[in-house]
Protein backbone atom coordinates (compact mmCIF):
# COMPACT_ATOMS: atom_id res chain seq x y z
CA UNK A 1 0.00 0.00 0.00
CA UNK A 2 0.74 3.65 -1.09
CA UNK A 3 1.20 5.69 1.99
CA UNK A 4 0.15 9.55 1.06
CA UNK A 5 0.68 11.23 4.67
CA UNK A 6 2.73 9.88 7.50
CA UNK A 7 2.93 11.59 10.69
CA UNK A 8 5.49 10.17 13.25
CA UNK A 9 5.95 11.47 16.98
CA UNK A 10 4.24 14.98 15.78
CA UNK A 11 3.76 17.08 19.18
CA UNK A 12 2.82 20.75 18.89
CA UNK A 13 2.65 22.42 22.32
CA UNK A 14 1.33 26.44 22.40
CA UNK A 15 2.75 27.76 25.67
CA UNK A 16 1.08 25.69 28.32
CA UNK A 17 -1.19 23.49 26.16
CA UNK A 18 0.10 20.31 24.59
CA UNK A 19 -2.23 20.10 21.53
CA UNK A 20 -1.15 16.95 20.21
CA UNK A 21 1.48 14.45 21.76
CA UNK A 22 3.39 11.74 20.18
CA UNK A 23 1.13 10.98 17.83
CA UNK A 24 1.43 8.86 14.21
CA UNK A 25 -0.73 7.54 12.15
CA UNK A 26 -0.37 6.83 8.00
CA UNK A 27 -3.12 7.59 5.34
CA UNK A 28 -2.65 5.28 2.70
CA UNK A 29 -3.84 6.21 -1.33
CA UNK A 30 -7.47 5.77 -1.80
CA UNK A 31 -8.46 6.27 1.46
CA UNK A 32 -11.21 8.19 3.17
CA UNK A 33 -9.32 8.72 6.42
CA UNK A 34 -11.43 9.82 9.67
CA UNK A 35 -9.79 11.93 11.98
CA UNK A 36 -11.96 11.76 15.03
CA UNK A 37 -11.92 13.45 18.25
CA UNK A 38 -13.86 15.64 20.50
CA UNK A 39 -13.61 19.36 20.64
CA UNK A 40 -10.05 20.61 21.84
CA UNK A 41 -8.71 17.05 21.00
CA UNK A 42 -6.23 18.71 18.28
CA UNK A 43 -7.83 17.68 15.12
CA UNK A 44 -7.34 21.28 13.51
CA UNK A 45 -3.74 21.80 15.19
CA UNK A 46 -2.61 18.84 13.16
CA UNK A 47 -4.45 19.27 10.02
CA UNK A 48 -2.91 23.05 10.24
CA UNK A 49 0.79 21.40 10.59
CA UNK A 50 0.14 19.02 7.64
CA UNK A 51 -0.35 21.81 5.85
CA UNK A 52 2.62 24.20 6.70
CA UNK A 53 0.16 26.80 8.99
CA UNK A 54 2.34 25.71 12.15
CA UNK A 55 5.17 24.38 13.09
CA UNK A 56 5.50 20.76 14.90
CA UNK A 57 7.37 21.36 18.19
CA UNK A 58 8.46 18.03 17.45
CA UNK A 59 8.31 14.84 15.07
CA UNK A 60 7.80 14.10 11.00
CA UNK A 61 5.07 14.39 8.42
CA UNK A 62 5.76 12.85 5.30
CA UNK A 63 3.43 13.53 2.62
CA UNK A 64 3.62 11.37 -0.69
CA UNK A 65 6.88 10.29 0.21
CA UNK A 66 8.47 13.51 0.89
CA UNK A 67 9.54 15.55 4.33
CA UNK A 68 7.10 17.88 4.20
CA UNK A 69 8.80 20.88 5.05
CA UNK A 70 11.50 20.22 2.56
CA UNK A 71 9.26 19.54 -0.28
CA UNK A 72 6.47 21.72 1.00
CA UNK A 73 5.79 23.73 -2.50
CA UNK A 74 5.38 20.42 -4.29
CA UNK A 75 3.33 18.56 -1.80
CA UNK A 76 1.48 21.68 -1.20
CA UNK A 77 0.83 22.02 -4.98
CA UNK A 78 -0.74 18.52 -5.01
CA UNK A 79 -3.22 18.83 -1.45
CA UNK A 80 -6.02 20.37 -1.10
CA UNK A 81 -7.50 21.68 2.09
CA UNK A 82 -10.70 23.14 3.39
CA UNK A 83 -10.40 24.15 6.68
CA UNK A 84 -13.04 25.53 9.08
CA UNK A 85 -15.33 27.71 6.60
CA UNK A 86 -14.30 28.08 3.88
CA UNK A 87 -13.07 32.04 3.39
CA UNK A 88 -15.16 33.32 0.39
CA UNK A 89 -16.27 36.46 -1.27
CA UNK A 90 -19.39 37.20 -1.08
CA UNK A 91 -19.88 39.35 -3.83
CA UNK A 92 -18.86 37.34 -6.34
CA UNK A 93 -20.86 34.23 -8.36
CA UNK A 94 -19.97 30.66 -7.45
CA UNK A 95 -18.11 30.89 -10.96
CA UNK A 96 -16.29 34.10 -10.43
CA UNK A 97 -15.33 32.52 -7.22
CA UNK A 98 -13.40 29.21 -9.31
CA UNK A 99 -11.88 31.82 -11.77
CA UNK A 100 -10.55 33.99 -8.98
CA UNK A 101 -8.83 31.27 -6.99
CA UNK A 102 -7.96 29.48 -10.31
CA UNK A 103 -6.24 32.26 -11.50
CA UNK A 104 -4.31 32.75 -8.05
CA UNK A 105 -3.12 28.98 -8.07
CA UNK A 106 -1.67 30.16 -11.72
CA UNK A 107 -4.26 27.14 -13.04
CA UNK A 108 -6.12 27.77 -16.54
CA UNK A 109 -9.45 26.33 -17.26
CA UNK A 110 -12.35 26.72 -19.55
CA UNK A 111 -15.49 27.58 -19.16
CA UNK A 112 -16.48 23.94 -19.68
CA UNK A 113 -13.89 23.22 -16.99
CA UNK A 114 -15.14 25.55 -14.37
CA UNK A 115 -18.73 24.56 -15.01
CA UNK A 116 -17.28 20.59 -14.54
CA UNK A 117 -16.12 21.61 -11.49
CA UNK A 118 -19.51 23.21 -10.25
CA UNK A 119 -21.26 20.40 -11.56
CA UNK A 120 -19.28 17.94 -9.64
CA UNK A 121 -20.46 20.02 -6.59
CA UNK A 122 -23.70 20.18 -7.75
CA UNK A 123 -23.51 24.36 -7.67
CA UNK A 124 -23.60 24.04 -11.66
CA UNK A 125 -27.31 25.36 -11.27
CA UNK A 126 -26.45 28.17 -8.81
CA UNK A 127 -22.62 29.16 -11.18
CA UNK A 128 -24.01 32.88 -11.69
CA UNK A 129 -25.94 33.37 -8.32
CA UNK A 130 -24.07 35.41 -5.51
CA UNK A 131 -22.16 33.60 -2.68
CA UNK A 132 -24.25 35.64 -0.21
CA UNK A 133 -27.26 33.94 -1.22
CA UNK A 134 -26.18 30.71 -0.59
CA UNK A 135 -26.69 28.38 2.55
CA UNK A 136 -24.13 27.41 4.42
CA UNK A 137 -23.56 23.67 2.70
CA UNK A 138 -23.13 25.33 -0.84
CA UNK A 139 -20.63 27.86 0.78
CA UNK A 140 -19.24 24.37 1.97
CA UNK A 141 -19.79 22.56 -1.19
CA UNK A 142 -18.32 25.68 -3.46
CA UNK A 143 -15.33 25.68 -0.82
CA UNK A 144 -14.20 22.10 -1.91
CA UNK A 145 -14.74 23.29 -5.46
CA UNK A 146 -11.82 25.23 -4.60
CA UNK A 147 -9.56 23.15 -3.16
CA UNK A 148 -9.99 21.03 -5.96
CA UNK A 149 -9.57 23.75 -8.55
CA UNK A 150 -5.65 22.34 -9.00
CA UNK A 151 -6.72 18.68 -9.30
CA UNK A 152 -5.25 17.86 -6.07
CA UNK A 153 -4.46 14.07 -4.99
CA UNK A 154 -5.22 14.31 -1.44
CA UNK A 155 -7.66 16.82 0.07
CA UNK A 156 -8.01 17.77 4.07
CA UNK A 157 -11.11 19.00 5.31
CA UNK A 158 -11.50 20.23 8.72
CA UNK A 159 -14.92 19.15 10.66
CA UNK A 160 -16.71 20.12 6.67
CA UNK A 161 -20.48 18.96 8.75
CA UNK A 162 -20.27 21.46 11.13
CA UNK A 163 -23.33 24.13 11.03
CA UNK A 164 -25.11 21.82 8.19
CA UNK A 165 -29.14 20.33 8.18
CA UNK A 166 -29.27 16.96 7.66
CA UNK A 167 -29.90 17.75 4.11
CA UNK A 168 -26.20 19.44 3.47
CA UNK A 169 -24.54 16.78 5.83
CA UNK A 170 -25.94 14.09 3.59
CA UNK A 171 -24.80 16.50 0.60
CA UNK A 172 -21.42 16.64 1.76
CA UNK A 173 -21.19 12.66 2.65
CA UNK A 174 -22.01 11.52 -0.86
CA UNK A 175 -19.65 14.92 -2.05
CA UNK A 176 -16.96 13.11 0.09
CA UNK A 177 -17.38 9.66 -1.47
CA UNK A 178 -18.03 10.41 -4.67
CA UNK A 179 -14.49 12.74 -4.79
CA UNK A 180 -13.10 8.82 -3.83
CA UNK A 181 -14.81 6.65 -5.57
CA UNK A 182 -14.75 8.65 -9.04
CA UNK A 183 -12.16 11.02 -8.68
CA UNK A 184 -9.89 8.12 -6.69
CA UNK A 185 -8.54 11.02 -4.54
CA UNK A 186 -7.37 10.59 -0.93
CA UNK A 187 -9.45 12.15 1.65
CA UNK A 188 -8.20 13.21 5.30
CA UNK A 189 -11.76 14.28 7.00
CA UNK A 190 -12.21 15.26 10.71
CA UNK A 191 -14.80 15.39 12.63
CA UNK A 192 -16.27 15.33 16.56
CA UNK A 193 -19.60 12.82 15.47
CA UNK A 194 -18.58 9.07 15.26
CA UNK A 195 -21.98 8.23 13.65
CA UNK A 196 -20.48 10.68 10.58
CA UNK A 197 -16.94 8.95 10.41
CA UNK A 198 -18.71 5.86 9.82
CA UNK A 199 -20.56 6.51 7.42
CA UNK A 200 -17.89 7.73 4.90
CA UNK A 201 -14.28 6.75 6.23
CA UNK A 202 -12.96 3.62 5.30
CA UNK A 203 -9.91 3.98 8.29
CA UNK A 204 -10.22 5.90 11.30
CA UNK A 205 -7.56 7.42 14.26
CA UNK A 206 -9.38 8.29 17.30
CA UNK A 207 -7.82 11.56 19.30
CA UNK A 208 -8.03 12.72 22.67
CA UNK A 209 -6.20 15.41 24.53
CA UNK A 210 -3.85 15.19 21.22
CA UNK A 211 -3.17 11.77 21.69
CA UNK A 212 -3.93 8.54 19.53
CA UNK A 213 -6.21 6.32 20.90
CA UNK A 214 -7.65 3.73 18.45
CA UNK A 215 -6.61 3.47 14.35
CA UNK A 216 -7.81 0.83 12.25
CA UNK A 217 -10.17 -0.09 9.45
CA UNK A 218 -14.07 0.64 9.97
CA UNK A 219 -14.75 -2.82 9.15
CA UNK A 220 -12.47 -3.96 12.05
CA UNK A 221 -13.37 -1.72 14.29
CA UNK A 222 -16.91 -1.74 14.09
CA UNK A 223 -16.93 -5.49 14.31
CA UNK A 224 -20.31 -7.00 14.62
CA UNK A 225 -19.75 -9.11 17.00
CA UNK A 226 -19.08 -5.83 19.43
CA UNK A 227 -22.45 -4.95 19.83
CA UNK A 228 -23.96 -4.07 22.76
CA UNK A 229 -27.75 -4.81 23.80
CA UNK A 230 -29.58 -3.16 26.34
CA UNK A 231 -33.18 -4.77 26.91
CA UNK A 232 -35.73 -3.21 29.67
CA UNK A 233 -38.47 -5.76 30.67
CA UNK A 234 -41.15 -6.20 32.81
CA UNK A 235 -39.46 -8.74 35.47
CA UNK A 236 -35.73 -7.79 35.11
CA UNK A 237 -35.00 -10.69 38.16
CA UNK A 238 -36.57 -13.04 36.33
CA UNK A 239 -35.22 -12.18 32.92
CA UNK A 240 -31.42 -11.94 34.96
CA UNK A 241 -31.94 -15.71 35.56
CA UNK A 242 -33.28 -16.72 32.42
CA UNK A 243 -30.39 -15.54 30.90
CA UNK A 244 -27.93 -16.77 33.19
CA UNK A 245 -29.64 -20.39 32.47
CA UNK A 246 -29.20 -19.92 28.76
CA UNK A 247 -26.94 -19.74 25.76
CA UNK A 248 -26.75 -16.20 26.49
CA UNK A 249 -25.02 -16.64 30.10
CA UNK A 250 -21.59 -15.50 28.58
CA UNK A 251 -23.06 -12.78 26.52
CA UNK A 252 -24.43 -10.68 30.16
CA UNK A 253 -22.45 -8.07 30.41
CA UNK A 254 -24.30 -6.11 33.45
CA UNK A 255 -27.30 -5.73 35.09
CA UNK A 256 -28.37 -2.39 36.69
CA UNK A 257 -32.45 -1.21 37.54
CA UNK A 258 -33.08 -0.11 34.09
CA UNK A 259 -31.78 -3.06 32.36
CA UNK A 260 -29.86 -5.63 31.37
CA UNK A 261 -26.89 -5.64 28.66
CA UNK A 262 -25.38 -7.92 26.87
CA UNK A 263 -22.76 -8.52 24.15
CA UNK A 264 -24.90 -9.86 21.26
CA UNK A 265 -24.69 -9.51 17.39
CA UNK A 266 -27.90 -7.69 15.86
CA UNK A 267 -29.18 -10.40 13.95
CA UNK A 268 -29.30 -12.40 17.12
CA UNK A 269 -32.17 -9.48 19.12
CA UNK A 270 -35.34 -11.57 17.45
CA UNK A 271 -34.03 -15.04 18.64
CA UNK A 272 -33.28 -13.55 21.94
CA UNK A 273 -36.66 -11.68 22.30
CA UNK A 274 -38.74 -14.46 21.33
CA UNK A 275 -36.63 -16.62 24.23
CA UNK A 276 -38.13 -13.91 26.86
CA UNK A 277 -41.83 -13.56 25.27
CA UNK A 278 -41.77 -17.66 25.31
CA UNK A 279 -41.07 -17.21 28.77
CA UNK A 280 -43.75 -14.63 29.97
CA UNK A 281 -41.02 -11.89 30.17
CA UNK A 282 -42.60 -8.72 28.19
CA UNK A 283 -39.91 -6.60 26.30
CA UNK A 284 -40.21 -2.78 26.88
CA UNK A 285 -37.27 -1.74 24.73
CA UNK A 286 -34.37 -3.13 23.20
CA UNK A 287 -31.39 -0.69 22.22
CA UNK A 288 -28.66 -1.82 20.22
CA UNK A 289 -25.07 0.12 20.40
CA UNK A 290 -21.60 -0.93 19.41
CA UNK A 291 -19.36 -1.18 21.96
CA UNK A 292 -16.89 1.74 19.88
CA UNK A 293 -20.25 4.01 20.37
CA UNK A 294 -20.05 3.47 23.72
CA UNK A 295 -16.24 3.99 24.43
CA UNK A 296 -16.45 7.06 22.00
CA UNK A 297 -19.29 8.66 24.52
CA UNK A 298 -17.24 7.50 27.45
CA UNK A 299 -14.18 9.89 25.98
CA UNK A 300 -16.47 12.73 25.32
CA UNK A 301 -17.76 12.70 28.38
CA UNK A 302 -15.52 15.44 30.23
CA UNK A 303 -12.61 13.85 32.80
CA UNK A 304 -13.61 10.13 32.76
CA UNK A 305 -10.97 7.33 33.08
CA UNK A 306 -11.49 5.62 29.79
CA UNK A 307 -9.73 1.99 29.55
CA UNK A 308 -7.94 1.60 26.11
CA UNK A 309 -10.49 0.65 23.35
CA UNK A 310 -10.19 -3.64 22.44
CA UNK A 311 -11.75 -4.87 19.42
N1 LIG B 1 -2.92 29.03 18.68
C1 LIG B 1 -3.17 28.41 19.81
N2 LIG B 1 -2.68 28.85 20.99
C2 LIG B 1 -2.91 28.20 22.15
N3 LIG B 1 -3.66 27.07 22.24
C3 LIG B 1 -4.19 26.59 21.11
C4 LIG B 1 -3.98 27.21 19.84
N4 LIG B 1 -4.62 26.48 18.89
C5 LIG B 1 -5.21 25.44 19.53
N5 LIG B 1 -4.95 25.52 20.86
C6 LIG B 1 -5.40 24.55 21.89
O1 LIG B 1 -5.00 23.26 21.48
C7 LIG B 1 -6.00 22.31 21.82
C8 LIG B 1 -6.42 21.56 20.57
O2 LIG B 1 -7.17 22.44 19.75
P1 LIG B 1 -7.66 22.06 18.27
O3 LIG B 1 -8.31 23.28 17.69
O4 LIG B 1 -6.57 21.44 17.53
O5 LIG B 1 -8.76 20.97 18.59
P2 LIG B 1 -9.86 20.34 17.64
O6 LIG B 1 -9.83 18.89 17.89
O7 LIG B 1 -9.66 20.80 16.25
O8 LIG B 1 -11.19 20.93 18.20
P3 LIG B 1 -12.22 21.96 17.53
O9 LIG B 1 -13.05 21.12 16.63
O10 LIG B 1 -12.96 22.49 18.71
O11 LIG B 1 -11.37 22.98 16.83
C9 LIG B 1 -7.11 23.07 22.49
O12 LIG B 1 -6.93 22.99 23.88
C10 LIG B 1 -6.91 24.49 22.00
O13 LIG B 1 -7.38 25.42 22.94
Amino acid sequence: MESVIKVTQLSKVFSEITAVSDLSFTVQKGDVYGFLGQNGAGKSTTIRMLLTLITPTSGSIEIFGYDLYKHRKEILRNTGAVIERPDLYKYLTAYETLQLFAKMSGVKLSKANFMDQLELVGLAQRANSKVRTFSQGMKQRLGIAVALVHDPQLIMLDEPTNGLDPQGIADMRNLILMLREKMNKTILVSSHLLSEVEQIANRMLIIDKGKKLVEGTVAELFHPDDTVVYIETNDQVRCEQLLKQSNYADKLMGVDIGGIELKLRKEDVPVLTKLLVENNISVLGITARHSLEDYFLKITTANQHVEPFKN
